[in-house]
């Protein structure tokens, strides 16, 4: 499986401000939007572009358009701080939604929402969610992607642990992975070390499911 870690000085600018406890919701989220950003640009690195013809106001200049843009499926909740952004940097792509929160006790994801396109055949899929754990969330996005037919998956990732990237390896799911981190490991309850926390109540508060 192809695991990129975006290495550039701004990036581990704002991951340190992600990290920071100190960082309140309004700089935590900007940072997020920030980091997205680099995260988007780097996974758009190889994107299949075609060719046309631009007129510029002198002479006619050899154009580029995306071949075929992604679907943006943000994670909720953490991954909606991230999709705004994505969106601005590939404006031609669509979005599905899914959304679970992983339980306290037994770190399973808990699935609530589930809004994608029936047929995913032939349409790359950019997953986005902050956070890669035990991969559990990410596994279950996978298996409603793979239903579908999708075969070209990146999942965008502030931060991964070591057995999350294991756990999607195993998986065999046709899915790579763009990252600005991978963090030392889990602690007890689940939480990537040093990581930043969790990532969702860091931008919205606690939730209640
Ligand atoms: O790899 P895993 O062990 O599955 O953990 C990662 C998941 O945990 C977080 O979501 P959470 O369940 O906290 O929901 P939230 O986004 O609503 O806070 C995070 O955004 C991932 O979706
Ligand atoms: O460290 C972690 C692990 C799961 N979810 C988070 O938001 N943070
Ligand atoms: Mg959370």
């Amino acid at each position: 499986m192809e695991t990129r870690v975006v290495d550039h000085p701004l990036a581990a600018v704002r991951l340190t401000t992600l990290r920071d406890a100190g960082s309140d919701r309004a700089v935590f989220r900007s940072a997020l939007r920030e980091l997205t950003q680099m995260l988007v640009y780097e996974a758009m690195r190889d994107a299949a572009t075609e060719v046309f013809d631009v007129q510029t106001p002198v002479a006619t200049a050899r154009g580029s358009r995306l071949a075929a843009p992604p679907l943006l499926v943000p994670v909720l909740r953490a991954g909606l701080g991230m999709v705004d952004q994505a969106s601005m940097m590939i404006p031609e792509a669509q979005a599905g939604f899914v959304g679970m929160a992983r339980d306290e006790h037994s770190h399973e994801p808990r699935p609530y929402l589930e809004a994608l396109p029936k047929d995913l055949g032939g349409l790359p899929v950019f997953v986005l969610d902050p956070m890669l754990a035990t991969g559990g969330s990410l596994l279950h996005t996978l298996a409603l992607l793979a239903h579908r037919g999708a075969t070209d998956i990146t999942a965008l990732c502030v931060v991964c642990a070591p057995e999350g990237l294991r756990a999607l390896e195993e998986s065999g799911y046709p899915v790579r992975v763009v990252t600005a981190a991978i963090d030392d490991r889990l602690n007890d309850d689940a939480f990537i070390v040093p990581g930043l926390g969790d990532a969702g109540d860091r931008q919205f508060g606690p939730r209640n499911i």
